[in-house]
């Protein structure tokens, strides 16, 4: 059996069609979905909000790599394009982490190493499982603490959208 944590991403289009595309593709593999945060763009700033949230997902045929193939079907499903690093994207999903795995492969890099410094990610992640832990780095509580309160009022819960 192996569990991860998934984070979802859209600012292009139907941006709530597009998470929930993510959500229907991995229906048979679902424990918990988040709710929906409206979230300032970082990275590259100049660029619409996005809708993030964060799913968990259980599978026993599914390790790492499977997890990375079925969150980039989804994104090819969702039409998106390669464009800009950090850049406008339909859907974009990532592993942010599986068990304990650990890897350095620049294909697959666990935990995903933006997950400490983004609040768009350990938002949707406490609401849904308020004890998390992100393997090597601690709790996921105490990491949101430690970012600036400017980027965690940069998150806002939509309680009006939903993913299903
Ligand atoms: N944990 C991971 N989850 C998803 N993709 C990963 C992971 N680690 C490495 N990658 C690789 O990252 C590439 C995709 O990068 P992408 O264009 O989605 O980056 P980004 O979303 O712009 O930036 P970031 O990865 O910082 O969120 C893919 O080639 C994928 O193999
Ligand atoms: N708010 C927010 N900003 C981003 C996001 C994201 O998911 N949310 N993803 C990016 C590329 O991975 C770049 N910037």
């Amino acid at each position: 059996m192996s569990r991860a944590v998934l984070s979802l991403g859209s600012n292009l289009g139907d941006r709530l069609a597009y998470l929930r595309l993510a959500v229907e593709g991995l229906s048979d593999v679902l424990v918990a979905a988040s709710p929906v945060y409206e979230t300032a763009p970082w990275g590259v700033t100049d660029q619409p909000d996005f809708l993030n949230a964060v799913l968990i997902v259980e599978s026993p045929e599914l390790d790492e790599w499977g997890w990375l193939r079925r969150g980039q079907a989804l994104e090819r499903q969702a039409e998106r394009r390669r464009e800009q690093r950090w850049g406008p994207r339909t859907l974009d999903v990532d592993v942010v982490t599986v068990d304990g795995v650990r890897s350095e492969d620049p294909e697959l890099l666990l935990p995903h190493p933006g997950t400490p410094s983004r609040a768009t990610v350990l938002i949707p992640w406490l609401a849904i499982e308020p004890n998390a832990e992100l393997p090597g780095h601690g709790r996921v509580a105490d990491l949101l603490e430690a970012l600036p309160r400017n980027e965690i009022d940069d998150v806002h819960r939509r309680a009006d959208l939903a993913l299903r």
